[in-house]
């Protein structure tokens, strides 16, 4: 890309976190992830390049390991005209979500990532005319906790998303509660997959985006405007379904279209199109913990039925889940193992703060710090080195537990598809698709206090406000105290 001929005009707003904000090109199959940053709280150009380097290096260095070549796309930083970049900033202003303005997109460095647009197939460079269709989804942590620091048992029972909700419903954050468990979504098992991803349909949250040629359709563009009209959808993907039956209508047609969808999304989510160096490393068994979460819908509907035991096939080893899984279980000893660990490294760096940057708490992220991943002994030395390794672990797991899946799809008739590209059939359909992941940024290393206190709180949370008011004699006990913060403990 030019960088000198850039016209704001050939950019429209794609769409941002928390972190940064997107734009993509009306032609070219490319996007510029800016970073954001609080009013007044600008950091140098210097800063701004040095954190977009780190970006791109742990994205090269480190993600790619844990999950493949194909699947990561670490983009390149690019130095933009800052007149350029002022008037885009200018001309996305109105399109952004008001919830997002919290924070202000840089304009200042004329820093920015260059990366390839997801929401596309990945083997072509051009907006091409064939209809394209997007899958985004954030599944967040799919494991329940197995450490044996746990202090609660209700976090061997029930699932950090399952149990957020409650919070987050209560802090008016959304609407209403999802029935997405994550745990069901990372099962393999093919019916808990359905479920956990038809609940995604149901209350999309900022778990789930549909794009149609690059143009967002279905999900949340801010927490209070979110398309959850499952007709409308179905209108928008019949085309792709079902391109030669114009007569289907009515809600049969937007089940079956719907039903449709959540196959396809299953069996690309199951499919391995990549292999990976930390794919042989033997990270954690995924038999480790409960497999299932006592929250999740779909077991409690289980429970009702007389059915006891829920079934998790397990994933196949290869499917981007598989990844993303084993990445979050580098997360061994859960916040509270991990915690003690981080203040050891707090007070080791108070005495010696030049130690710093040999230790990498910041980067340089390239192949040694990847190389200190690698250790998953679990027995605590007592030395700084294996508090080091378990933070940054700790910080891989966090990044996993937060990043998106992209799943892009494009109908092809049978000759066209190749062998080089993975298909997937739907009733009428076949598909040529790419699955990628994106916001591989490692979390902060300062973040790991907030982990900690935002972890007491949503299980507090849970216990007092949703599983106290499921069990009687719990709930007597709050009643009779109502400040009581404090956890009761199983007697
Ligand atoms: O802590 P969580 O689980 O609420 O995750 C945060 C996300 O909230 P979510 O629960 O997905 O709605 C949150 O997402 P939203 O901004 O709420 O869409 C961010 O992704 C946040 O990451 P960062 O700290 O900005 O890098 C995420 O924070 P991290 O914990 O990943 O740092
Ligand atoms: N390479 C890409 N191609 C297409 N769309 C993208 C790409 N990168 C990001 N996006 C879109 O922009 C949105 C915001 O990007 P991203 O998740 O990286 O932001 P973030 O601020 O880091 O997120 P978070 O709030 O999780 O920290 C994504 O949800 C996705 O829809």
């Amino acid at each position: 890309m030019e960088a000198e001929k850039m016209d704001e005009n050939e950019w429209k707003y794609h769409g941002e976190g928390n972190q940064s904000l997107v734009v993509s090109h009306c032609q070219r199959c490319v996007v510029l992830r800016f970073l954001k940053s609080p009013p007044n709280q600008n950091k140098t150009s210097e800063e701004i390049l040095h954190h977009l380097q780190n970006i791109v290096d742990f994205g090269k260095h480190v993600m790619k390991q844990f999950f493949g070549e194909n699947y990561v796309h670490h983009g390149e930083i690019i130095q933009l005209p800052l007149d350029f970049v002022r008037q885009l900033c200018l001309k996305i202003q109105p399109e952004r979500p008001e919830s997002r303005c919290d924070k202000d997109m840089d304009t200042l460095s004329g820093y920015a990532m260059c990366l390839p647009n997801l929401t596309r197939l990945q083997t072509f460079r051009f907006v091409e005319p064939r209809p394209i269709l997007c899958i985004e989804i954030k599944p967040k942590c799919g494991f329940i906790p197995f450490s044996s620091h746990v202090s609660q048992e209700i976090k061997h029972k029930v699932c950090r998303y399952c149990m957020h909700q409650h919070l987050k419903v209560a802090n008016g954050k959304w609407k209403r509660p999802s029935k997405y468990c994550p745990v069901d979504l990372f099962s393999g098992n093919k019916q808990r997959m359905h479920f956990a991803l038809k609940s995604l349909l149901q209350e999309a949250q900022n778990n789930l985006k549909i794009f149609k040629n690059g143009e967002l359709i279905y999900g949340c563009k801010d927490d209070q405007e979110c398309s959850s009209d499952w007709n409308e959808l179905a209108r928008h993907l019949k085309p792709f379904f079902f391109p030669s039956n114009g007569l289907v209508s009515g809600p049969h047609c937007t089940r079956t279209i719907v039903k449709e969808l959540i196959h396809v999304i299953t069996l690309t989510l199951l499919s391995s199109t990549d292999a990976c160096r930390a794919g042989d490393m033997k990270t954690v068994p995924v038999s480790q913990g409960r497999s299932y979460c006592e929250a999740s819908a779909f077991n409690k509907e289980l429970v009702r039925n007389g059915k006891h035991k829920l079934e998790s096939s397990g994933l196949p080893r290869g499917c981007l889940l598989y990844k993303t899984l084993q990445a979050q279980m580098l997360d061994m000893l859960d916040i509270e193992g991990l915690y003690p660990l981080y203040n050891r490294v707090e007070q080791y760096l108070e005495e010696f703060p030049e130690e710093r940057s040999t230790l990498q708490i910041d980067g340089p992220y390239n192949e040694a710090f990847y190389e200190k991943l690698l250790d998953l002994s679990t027995e605590d030395d007592g030395t700084i080195a294996f508090a080091l390794t378990k933070v940054q672990q700790y910080r891989i797991a966090m990044t996993a537990k937060d990043c998106s899946i992209m799943i892009a799809l494009s109908p092809c008739l049978q000759d066209e598809c190749s062998e080089q590209r993975p298909v997937v059939l739907a009733s009428k359909t076949r598909f040529t698709f790419s699955v990628s992941v994106l916001d591989l940024d490692l979390k902060p290393y300062e973040s790991i206090p907030h982990q900690y206190k935002l972890d007491g709180k949503i299980v507090n949370y849970y216990l007092k406000n949703v599983q106290a008011k499921d069990d009687p004699v719990m709930s007597s006990l709050f009643k009779e105290n109502e400040d009581c913060t404090l956890v009761l403990h199983k007697v």
